[in-house]
């Protein structure tokens, strides 16, 4: 379970980009967080991670409090939470397996990676992570020569290989076609049902939170202004979470379109 009580997040500069966060996160769900730029979504997921500090409040990881944890705590949290992002983060010149085995075994001495010494156990997982976002063909493909989809199911299958619990995803379709888009949501929604992995993802397209995922969480400036089913979201929530910059008197596929274009 994720837990954020009374959480703050205050950058340097002070910008107060969270403020009273209080949310509950069951293994297993999968959450959307939609908002307008800025509203904090980003923010808000890699607190959990400990990519951002809170400044205030508490968050717990599975009972732990994650906010005091050092550099070996830090560690083995990562290890349960994979991270996907807009950008695939791949390292574009070595092949598709490469890029699963090496980032999937934060723990391996660096010797093994810059040598490549993988024990077949290693591989196997590897394998069948790719098998599951249906993209095994290509583990002998560099990553420079694969769509933008495909990359983004490798860096899917990267996180699977780890086994996380939790996968925190940040835009991770922002930059692909409707159609691809589609399918990668697809491959969210496969694995957290059969895998029960907890599915967190920050999105700008509202059709696609509302369509995969089962909760939606609404941002604005820093603030939750929506908590509840994707079922429940009418055209007056699209209205508080964006701010009014929906179209007064529009209608719910108004309103979406206006916010996902
Ligand atoms: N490192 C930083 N230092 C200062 N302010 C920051 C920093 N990172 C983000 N912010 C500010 O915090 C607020 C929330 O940013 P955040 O990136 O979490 O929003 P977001 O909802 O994810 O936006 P987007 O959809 O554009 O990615 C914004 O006002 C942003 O400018």
């Amino acid at each position: 379970m994720i837990e954020f009580k009374q959480v703050k997040k205050q950058y340097p500069n002070g910008l107060l980009a969270l403020n009273e966060i209080n949310l509950q996160i069951e293994q297993g769900e999968f959450v959307a967080i939609i908002g307008l730029s800025g509203a904090g979504k980003s923010t808000l997921i890699r607190c959990i991670n400990r990519m951002h500090d809170i400044t205030d409040g508490s968050l717990l990881v599975d009972d732990v409090e994650i906010s005091t944890l050092k550099g070996k705590g830090i560690r083995q949290l990562r290890r349960n939470i994979g991270m996907i992002f807009q950008s695939f983060n791949l390292v574009t010149r070595i092949s598709v397996i490469k890029n699963v085995l090496v980032s999937s075994v934060p723990e391996m001495p660096l010797w093994r990676k810059v040598l490549g010494v993988f024990t077949e156990e290693e591989k196997k997982r590897a394998l069948m992570a790719l098998d599951r976002v249906g993209i095994l063909d290509k583990a002998y493909v560099r990553v420079d020569q694969l769509s933008g989809g495909q990359q983004q199911r490798v860096a899917l299958a990267r996180t699977l290989a780890q086994n996380p619990k939790i996968i925190l995803a940040d835009e991770p379709v922002a930059s692909l076609d409707p159609v691809t888009a589609n399918q990668v949501m697809e491959d969210f929604r496969q694995i957290n049902k059969e895998l029960n992995m907890t599915v967190l993802i920050n999105i700008h397209h509202v059709e696609l939170a509302l369509e995969f995922a089962n909760r939606v969480i609404g941002i604005r400036a820093g603030e939750i202004v929506y908590d509840g089913r994707a079922e429940d979201v009418t055209d007056e929530v699209l209205h508080q979470i964006y701010n009014g910059s929906v179209e007064e008197g529009g209608n719910l596929s108004h309103a979406r379109e206006a916010v996902t274009n």
